[in-house]
């Protein structure tokens, strides 16, 4: 067996690194050994969220290279000169502008497709950066903005950011919880709408959950404004996902609108714009009109995309540089409105961006009305910490005799874990919690449709409008001759949806769920479950992306020194983003 096989047997690679390795060997003719190692490490990148290969990073080293790898067969990496050198001896290696399996750049090896992505992004936001002109009068903007920012003192950046949209065809801003993200974009749409009341606004995010948010969010914003009830009824509060608005093709990954049938709208604003990962951008960016504004508003300190890429973050990076051509188009929004400066959550948000260890230490120790944090010696005491947390957070719902309340109720409180599988994974804690529950109350775990089973979609079922990441109860209340389950539909007079069990995609209970999936949702009460063993998957980003969705209160039950460690482990994923906005810069002067 090959060094290649032995790692796809131990789960290093997957089956398609390995075949995808060899296919390319063979298609090169066979005799070039190094397209094997590449070609498993391109595909092996890319399926950890990478864009491309750092050829650097690995040069002169063995991989795997995590101290846990010691004792698994190991792949010998040449240096670079010569790994350079024996890539572009072969045929399925091109260079920038080859049509070519693996396209290398510099010191980055890049699927064919990946490396197009980010060169086509790159070109897109470049044409994007063209100011619009401004159709106010001085005097006139000066009046509209003392109206929309009456409060004193005023938010500078918000004004700022309300600015740089007004007159930029792309715009970036960024912000953590509750820094008034939602509310300076309506302060804009406001405005825009002022200048030309038949502007076409599209509001997006990447899931269905987080364009409901959005939704909500907007729709609580708009009566907060100081402005005409006309132009107040004209912002437009429906959003919906990127791939309903791109229009999905079925079974195919390419979209109905791109660039040569773009969207007709002059202003598109995507929220949660950290989750989108280099594809669905570089399709999103493709789609515009020339004059339209895409204004992207996120928190760049959240977890990327589940999908390659980092794209907001490294947008976040090339406008933080000096002198960078994209400074103008980013603002970051930094005062939280949720927290007060003293409130707990939101100085553990602080220490964990910034990674201050003794500060989340003091924050850990000292007694917070938001924060109870409770270490975790072993895996027997977990059953009984959670207990209490649970019966308190879980027992209104299983008692609520209306779907409606059950569903808003059960929605304020979840169990986030870092992973799927383990002890502390997702898995085994909504068993757990079955458990709990089942010793207080007349549920039947071993049974599919108890009374209070909470599930979430995995798979879209367009029929039934179910879509993957909805949250629903299943409930048998005493009207019911059987049981039923129940999800929030806002376009129903009850604002409900019920389904036949048997006829509900594929799904899993959700008492718990993984950080990942909880990107676009907030729950006024959130427990952290940190295992008791740091892994590559403990990161600061999780850390922060899981605590900064609570909104008032928030259990972290953990090791100190686990989460320590976990704070200091940052997302590090390989991309040319830079360097493409770099060469375009050079190529046009
Ligand atoms: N300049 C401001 N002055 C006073 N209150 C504000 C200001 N900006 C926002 N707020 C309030 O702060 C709260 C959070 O604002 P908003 O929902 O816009 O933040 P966000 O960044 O979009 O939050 P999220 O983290 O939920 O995405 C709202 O109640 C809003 O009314």
């Amino acid at each position: 067996m090959t060094t290649l096989e032995q790692l796809c047997e131990l789960g290093v690679f997957s089956p398609l690194d390995v075949q995808f390795a060899h296919f390319l060997y063979r298609l090169d003719g066979g005799g070039h050994e190094v397209v094997l190692l590449s070609a498993v490490l391109v595909s092996y990148f890319n399926a950890q969220g990478h864009i491309c290969l750092s050829l650097s990073d690995l040069a002169n080293t063995s991989f795997p290279t995590s101290p846990s790898s010691q004792n698994l067969p190991q792949l010998q990496c040449p240096s670079l000169t010569q790994w350079r050198n024996e890539l572009s001896a072969t045929k399925v290696v091109g260079m920038v502008g080859d049509y070519k399996p693996l396209i290398l750049e510099q010191d980055r090896l890049y699927l064919y497709r990946y490396w197009h992505y980010e060169r086509l992004f790159a070109q897109q936001i470049y044409l994007r950066l063209q100011p619009l002109p401004l159709l106010f009068s001085r005097t006139l903007l000066k009046d509209h903005l003392s109206r929309l920012f009456p409060a004193k003192p005023r938010d500078v950046k918000q004004r700022k950011a309300v600015l740089c949209a007004l007159t930029r065809r792309f715009c970036i801003i960024s912000g953590g919880p509750g820094t008034g993200k939602t509310s300076t974009v309506v302060r804009i749409l406001a405005l825009l709408l002022a200048q030309q009341a038949d502007l076409r606004v599209a509001l997006a995010a990447p899931t269905g959950k987080a364009a409901a948010r959005l939704e909500e969010a907007i729709q609580a914003a708009i009566p907060q404004l100081n402005i005409d009830p006309e132009l107040k009824n004209n912002i437009p509060s429906k959003a919906s996902t990127l791939h309903r608005l791109l229009g999905s093709k079925k079974g195919s990954p390419y979209f109905y609108h791109n660039a040569q049938n773009p969207l007709l709208y002059d202003v598109i604003v995507v929220d949660e714009a950290s989750m989108i990962d280099l594809a669905l951008m570089t399709k999103l960016v493709s789609a515009l009109l020339p004059n339209a504004r895409l204004i992207l508003l996120g928190d760049r300190d959240q977890l990327a995309s589940v999908e390659a890429g980092t794209i907001l973050g490294d947008l976040c990076e090339l406008a933080e540089k000096k002198q960078s051509f994209l400074r103008n188009h980013l603002v970051l929004l930094e005062k939280s409105y949720r927290f007060r400066a003293d409130h707990g959550i939101g100085q553990l948000a602080h220490a964990i961006r910034y990674g201050e260890t003794e500060t989340l230490t003091r924050l850990l120790q000292s007694s917070q009305e938001s924060i109870e944090w409770q270490p975790i010696e072993n895996q027997e005491q977990l059953q009984k910490k959670l207990t209490p947390i649970i019966l308190k957070n879980f027992t209104s719902y299983l008692q609520a005799r209306d779907p409606f309340l059950a569903l808003k109720l059960f929605n304020q409180f979840r169990v986030l874990c870092a992973m799927r599988h383990g002890i502390f994974g997702v898995l085994a804690i909504n068993r757990l919690i079955e458990t709990i529950l089942s010793i207080h109350f007349d549920i039947k775990p071993n049974t599919r449709w108890y009374h209070g089973r909470p599930i979430m979609v995995t798979r879209n079922d367009y029929h039934l409008r179910l879509f993957n990441g909805d949250t629903g109860l299943i409930l048998q209340l005493p009207d019911m001759p059987e049981a039923q389950a129940f999800f929030f539909d806002p376009e129903s007079p009850n604002g409900l949806r019920q389904v036949w069990p048997n006829r509900l995609p594929e799904h899993e209970t959700v008492y718990a769920m993984t950080i990942h999936k909880s990107q676009g949702s907030e729950f006024d009460e959130v427990l952290l479950l940190i295992p008791d063993q740091i892994s590559n998957l403990l990161t600061r980003e999780l850390l922060y992306t899981g605590m900064t969705r609570a909104k008032q209160h928030l259990y972290l039950m953990g090791n100190r020194e686990v989460i320590i460690e976990a704070m200091s482990r940052r997302i590090k994923r390989n991309s040319g983003l830079i360097m493409q906005f770099e060469t375009l810069k050079k190529t046009a002067y």
